[in-house]
């Protein structure tokens, strides 16, 4: 770097526009994406990513500079940062929003830094330095560590980044970057004998050690262990498998007989089975590989529409190992959680540990080690939801997006509001890397995509194993209920098969979308139904916590006894939830296992994990749940699927409801059978000529896009348009209504009543205490989606120069999902 003053660009985890300038401290050698820590405000401290460095001085303000550096390494990559500024302009967010989601939270310091001494150093006689920098100094001895708002107390000053600047530049403190980042090593203690089985010494030991059964015991233990295998021994482990306690080593330590010695291990878990051979590929699977190939010649993004179990899983496998032979790396991204059990099970029967897994149910210090193993290339296959996205992975060769269709990929709970596939596309493309986004049901975008020639198109219609797809039928409850065929909710038809299934010692999986006992609580002599305070929606009840629960806030009230409009008694349920299913299939099936799977039974760690061995280990016969059970699992037993009630999957007030059941019904279908047997799926409908029950129930996937696509180019729905959606939220609701319409008349003289629509309350117009309005925007292929954005945040603008506009809060949403 030259000797002109340097400032560097700095990102920062805030939710404002743009980087932030700071000085370089003369003399210091930085790099792009590399972490420091910078004051932002009077006193915050803030991690930060450097951007980029210039020579430009801010002429408005004085800029501060860098505090300090918190690693050598580069902790970014530049083209990481390159896909945030694409996110940033794309998705309409700020790249603070991007940071916050990028990394791991306890990568990211917010305020609380601490100082501790550098020892062994003398407080230096010098003129200039000041009495403030002393009294730290000075405190530093009685205490290790203190964080910068106790430095602030302790001098009784404000700001007091500057004392600790001092004493940093004279070398006497260092930040503590342990705190920083609220991440600590695991420390685990091995234990080691220098005395073997060959030794003469042993024998003087053990009569030593006579009075001593349990030493003795324990060290013996040791010295054979030692003789068999010269793998360090963890002594929490060597304490489990023979007894003994801690304190029982300790003495032998203390005697001089066994050694301590300390490693900071691996929280992540190492696989170390024996690897297997990948499978050879049936004469379905090479021709879509050939295809795959030879597509990628042309596009770099392919779509494999496999059916259900076609052995996509297999593809991806060879397809990697080409990768990982030519130096690539590989990012497969999964839509949850709930997938990536037998996944990287299967996975990592190849491939061992060249696999990282970024697990949202991961605590932070285990997502901190995989960033950083990333980065040092630890790692040749990573696999996560859409957060894995963000990890700095050098040298990516080929992006895998499995369950493509599914609508968690796109990010609605926090900022960004990015679709994990759309947005690998374009990492992808800043990498050089290939793309193969995998469905049975592809979404209608990507089959349009597709359909286009922009991207390759393979298809792979068999099921591995030459298996036919399952027996599709649709149980018309409407029917059932004349004939007085119903039990509960569960047709005759559904539960004998049920009842043979199990004879024939196969499993079942039921499939019901809403959680919770039963949707709505109703009195049966005055009609009430109990809503949430917070919001305009009717409370679920949840018979286990005998609770009524929101869905949306999470507000939840015991169950009443009587109704709180009429005080009769007489209160009865509708609809149904997951767990009344499951009580219903108890009482059907007493003498068989069945266990539920909801977000509700799934809320602790390894929950997943523990129901998925116990299904595949057939300790579970049924599993019962929302549509966690419907994607991507792979279970040999499974000969039974039954959907409980279709039609709550259609009616939606979504453009893509019709598009989503479809691809519901057929992905549940597809867990059934997917070995020898041919399987079964029973649909339970009200509606049974409903066309997408037809459609779905015959397998019929081309005909159903072709029907929806016409229908999405008629009334202007993606793929024919991009929309973009803005949310206006307020405790107010007519200021919310004011502000709203306000924006959207100020638009109006560039759009027509087709492509802007709105304000509107979205159908549930209340949340947790707030209402809202939206506003729809579509654009046309003709038009420049960036010149709208732009209009629309200049729109923004001129609506914040009316004060009491200002509280109500607005977001964009790009492709709303
Ligand atoms: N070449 C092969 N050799 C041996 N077994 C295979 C092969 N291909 C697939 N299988 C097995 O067939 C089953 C179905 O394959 P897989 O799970 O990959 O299907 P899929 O296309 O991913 O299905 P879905 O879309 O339903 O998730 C799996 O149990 C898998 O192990
Ligand atoms: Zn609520």
């Amino acid at each position: 770097m030259s000797d002109k003053q340097t400032f560097a660009e700095i990102i920062l985890p805030l939710p404002l526009d743009g980087t932030f300038t700071y000085e370089v401290p003369f003399g210091w050698d930085l790099k792009v994406g590399q972490r420091v820590a910078v004051q932002f405000g009077k006193r915050k401290i803030y991690t930060g990513i450097i951007h980029s460095f210039h020579h430009n001085k801010p002429e408005l303000y004085k800029t501060k500079f860098i505090e300090s550096i918190l690693e050598e390494e580069v902790f970014v990559l530049p083209q990481q940062i390159k896909l945030w500024e694409w996110i940033v302009e794309y998705y309409m967010c700020s790249l603070g929003d991007v940071f916050k989601n990028a990394f791991p939270t306890a990568l990211k310091l917010e305020s609380d830094t601490f100082v501790k001494l550098v020892k062994g150093k003398e407080f230096p006689a010098e003129e200039g330095i000041s009495k403030n920098a002393y009294l730290i100094w000075e405190a530093l001895h009685h205490r290790s560590l203190i964080s910068v708002d106790e430095a602030a107390d302790i001098l009784d000053l404000k700001s007091v980044i500057p004392v600790l600047k001092e004493l940093l530049d004279y070398g006497l403190i260092e930040l503590d970057e342990r705190l920083i980042e609220k991440y600590t090593p695991k420390i685990e203690y091995y234990i080691q004998t220098e005395i073997s089985l060959q030794d003469d010494s042993l024998q003087d030991v053990l009569s030593e050690l006579e009075k001593a059964p349990k030493q003795r015991e324990l060290f013996f233990q040791l010295v054979m262990r030692q003789q068999q295998s010269s793998k360090p021994i963890l002594a929490s482990k060597f304490i489990k498998e023979f007894g003994g306690s801690y304190a029982t080593l300790r003495s032998l330590a203390d005697k001089g007989i066994i050694k301590f010695f300390e490693d900071t291990s691996d929280r992540i878990q190492e696989f170390d089975e024996d690897l297997h051979d990948i499978h050879a590929l049936s004469e379905h699977q090479q021709k879509a590989i050939d295809e795959i190939r030879t597509n990628l010649k042309e596009h770099d993004t392919v779509l494999l529409h496999g059916v259900t179990s076609s052995g996509k899983t297999e593809i991806y496998i060879k397809l990697i190992e080409r990768v990982l032979a030519k130096g690539k790396k590989v990012l497969y991204l999964l839509p949850e959680i709930s997938l990536t059990t037998q996944l990287t099970q299967r996975l990592q029967k190849h491939f061992g540990n060249q696999i990282g897994i970024y697990h949202s149910k991961f605590n932070q210090n285990e997502r901190v080690e995989l960033w950083q193993k990333t980065i040092n290339n630890d790692y040749q296959i990573l696999i996560g939801a859409r957060s894995s996205m963000f990890l700095p992975i050098q040298d990516l060769g080929l992006i895998i997006v499995d369950e493509e269709h599914e609508t968690s990929l796109k990010q609605n709970d926090s900022k960004p509001n990015f679709h994990a596939r759309d947005t690998a596309l374009v990492l992808a493309k800043l990498e050089g890397a290939k793309t193969i986004l995998g469905s049975a049901t592809p979404s209608l975008e990507m089959y349009f995509a597709a359909k286009q020639g922009k991207i390759g198109y393979v298809e792979l219609s068999h099921r591995f194993g030459g298996v036919q797809p399952p027996v599709m039928e649709i149980i018309d409850l409407r029917r059932a209920q004349k004939k007085k065929e119903l039990n509960g909710d569960i047709s005759m038809r559904l539960e004998n098969q049920i009842r043979d299934t199990f004879k024939n010692d196969k499993q079942v999986i039921i499939f019901q979308n809403r959680r919770g006992y039963a949707p709505v609580m109703e009195c049966k002599s005055c009609g009430h139904t109990p809503y949430c305070p917070n919001c305009d929606v009717a409370l679920t009840y949840h018979r286990l916590s005998h609770q009524l629960k929101c869905h949306y806030c999470g507000h939840s009230q015991a169950k009443p006894n009587k109704c709180y409009q009429c005080k009769s008694v007489e209160l009865e349920t509708k609809g149904i939830g997951t767990e009344q299913i499951e009580e219903d299939l108890l009482r059907i099936f007493p003498n068989n296992s069945i266990a539920r799977m909801d977000v509700d039974s799934m809320r602790k760690k390894f929950a997943f994990e523990k129901l998925i061995k116990a299904f595949e280990n057939r300790e579970v016969d049924m599993l019962v749940g929302t549509q966690m059970v419907t994607k991507g699992l792979d279970f040999e037993h499974v000969n039974l699927v039954g959907i409980i009630r279709a039609d709550s999957l259609l009616n939606f007030p979504d453009f893509r409801a019709h598009e989503r059941a479809f691809q519901r019904i057929v992905q549940v279908a597809g867990r059934a059978g997917r070995r020898k047997d041919r399987g079964l799926v029973l649909i339970q409908a009200f509606s049974a000529e409903h066309k997408i029950l037809q459609y779905a129930s015959q397998f019929k996937y081309h005909e159903m896009a072709q029907e929806i696509l016409y229908e999405r180019r008629d009334f202007l729905y993606p793929p024919f348009v991009k929309m973009i959606e803005i949310t206006f939220r307020h405790k107010n609701r007519d200021r919310c209504y004011k502000t709203a319409n306000y924006y959207a008349e100020s638009l109006r003289k560039y759009f027509d009543e087709k492509t802007l629509l709105g304000p509107e309350a979205p159908s549930i117009a209340r949340m947790n205490n707030n209402y809202y309005f939206k506003v729809l925007v579509k654009i046309l292929p003709n038009q420049s989606a960036k010149k709208v954005k732009i209009l629309l945040k200049d729109a923004l603008e001129n609506l914040h120069q009316v004060k009491s506009f200002r509280s109500v809060r607005i977001d964009f949403d790009v492709d709303p999902y």
